[in-house]
């Protein structure tokens, strides 16, 4: 099996090891061999990056318009093959691989034409005859460090507008979903991106990554992940010789919010959706259901219902609902917290177990548990799969306490009929995101995304909010 290897100054490198990229609906099913880069490959990435800067910062926006929209028809003529990819290298269904490749393709054109408008202020100045100008600038080398939920959308919504805005571009993906990643690389290659503008070094976090962050040659860092790897990430940006900006997007404890008066098709679907599809590794997962007395129980036996009639399986078999999990780290994990949540004395109502299949993988039963408090370890800290817990409360006012008593704020969300609640919990959730009558997960591609408290750190990302991020302002004055 030949290497995939790391694109580096334009051209693909191979690394000195390179690991598996297995299938976990299919343990026997080898993605394909990609590099595991070293600290050097990323220094020589980051140094054909800054190599790159001078020329790619100065390209006309139309230039820039036309790599990324070339882009974006590549990867949505290719949706179906990418797609596959996608759900082979991280478990995902078909139908969601597919989904999520679309999606990259329409990031990649929002952002085509994010670079055409591009635009500054001119200012009237207070002393006379002295013009005022504010305009936006490109930071430079960005270093991009990226998960492994979303292994296309993720890296296409922090690389696109990296690149519209005329950055040059190392990144570092996941290392359990390099295979999207390199696919995106070879796409850009191919699209006509100039040598060094973007670099692939795939490899693992505590080598490429740390790399990257050690760099004094980067000027910003974009993370996805864990909230424990965004603090150092944090730390290492601000503590180095040459402080960088960065962004981080990390966990969620996302509540969903039932009502008396909700609809409870609409609840029942949105949660089963918000908390179970992509096997509940979305750091927008609904895993906290709060539900109001007087439907709590026609609720959970409606959702516990759509859970018995899921369909776990290959992630490529037709009909899917729900992939495996992405690895044995986090099968452990989601399974650690089942006990935890046993432990502590809530009701598992349904799930929980470790399923097999007809091939060997991660397969887990969606767990649904009842009877929970708030306070429990379940309720407080991010399990990341399929498993999600039920919090009964009196009304309203409780739920929305019970809702924000949380170290996260990434989404939250709530099913109503009331005009009233709608718009109270819109306007006093803790949340950068907010929905009603839909589920917590699954987000448009061109509004603004990010959280608060611990989920989110630093400017939004994607829409036209990304400028501020992948931009810094400079302030002009001038005397004609
Ligand atoms: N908010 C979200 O969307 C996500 C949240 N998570 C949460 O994180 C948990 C663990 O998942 P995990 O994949 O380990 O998440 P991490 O936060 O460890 O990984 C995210 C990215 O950071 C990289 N990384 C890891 N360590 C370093 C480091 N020291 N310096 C620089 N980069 C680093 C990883 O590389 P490598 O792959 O080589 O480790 C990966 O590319 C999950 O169970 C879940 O709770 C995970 C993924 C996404
Ligand atoms: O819910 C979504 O569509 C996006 C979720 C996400 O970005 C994440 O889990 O990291």
């Amino acid at each position: 099996m030949t290497m995939h290897a790391n694109l580096i100054a334009g051209e693909w490198v191979d690394a000195p090891n390179a690991s598996e990229n297995r299938n976990p609906s299919d343990l026997s099913d080898v993605v394909g061999l990609y590099a595991q880069g070293d600290a050097a490959q990323a220094g020589q990435a980051i140094d054909a990056a800054a190599a790159a800067f001078p020329a790619w910062s100065r390209s006309t926006p139309q230039q820039r318009f036309d790599i990324l929209d070339a882009a974006g028809t590549e990867i949505l003529a290719r949706k179906e093959e990418l797609g596959r990819l996608l759900s082979r290298e991280e478990g995902k269904t078909l139908p969601e691989g597919i989904g999520e490749t679309v999606r990259a393709g329409q990031i990649f054109k929002f952002f085509a034409g994010e670079a055409l408008r591009i635009a500054g202020d001119r200012i009237d100045s207070t002393r006379p005859g002295v013009i005022a100008e504010a305009t936006r600038e490109p930071l430079g080398v960005v270093g991009l460090i990226t998960p492994w939920n979303f292994p296309i959308a993720i890296p296409a919504w922090k690389l696109a507008p990296a690149l519209a805005f005329g950055n040059c571009v190392v990144m570092k993906p996941a290392d359990l979903v390099p295979g999207c990643a390199w696919a995106l690389a070879d796409i850009l290659q191919r699209a006509g991106l100039p040598k060094g503008v973007f670099n692939l070094v795939m490899g693992r976090g505590s080598v490429v990554g740390e790399a990257i962050l050690a760099s004094p040659k980067v000027a910003a860092i974009s993370f996805t992940g864990s909230v424990a790897t965004g603090r150092h990430v944090a730390r290492r940006c601000i503590e180095g010789e040459a402080m960088k900006k960065f962004q981080l997007e990390m966990g969620g404890k996302n509540p969903f919010v039932v009502l008396d008066d909700a609809d409870l098709e609409v609840a029942a679907n949105s949660a089963l959706n918000g908390a179970f599809f992509s096997t509940g590794q979305r750091c927008t997962a609904s895993s906290r259901l709060i539900v109001t007395e007087g439907i709590h129980d026609r609720f959970v036996e409606a959702l516990t219902s759509k859970l018995k009639a899921l369909k776990v399986d290959n992630a490529l078999k037709e009909g899917t609902q729900i992939g495996p999990v992405v690895d044995q780290r986090q099968l452990d994990q989601d399974l650690d917290y089942i006990k935890v949540g046993q432990d502590e004395g809530a009701k598992l109502a349904w799930g929980g177990e470790r399923l097999n299949r007809e091939t060997e993988g991660f397969y887990l039963q969606p767990a649904l548990f009842t009877e929970t408090d708030n306070a429990m370890r379940i309720n407080r800290e991010e399990i990341f799969g399929p498993v999600a817990s039920v919090i009964r409360v009196k009304d309203y006012d409780s739920a929305l306490a019970v809702a924000n008593d949380t170290q996260f704020g990434l989404s939250a969300g709530i099913a109503t009929s009331s005009l009233k609640h709608a718009e109270h919990f819109k306007r006093n959730s803790q949340a950068g995101m907010v929905m009603v009558n839909l589920p917590t997960a699954g987000v448009d591609y061109h509004v603004p995304f990010g959280g608060r408290k611990n989920s989110s750190y630093g400017a939004r990302e994607q829409g036209r909010y990304a400028v501020e991020f992948y931009t810094t302002v400079k302030t002009a004055y001038a005397m004609p």
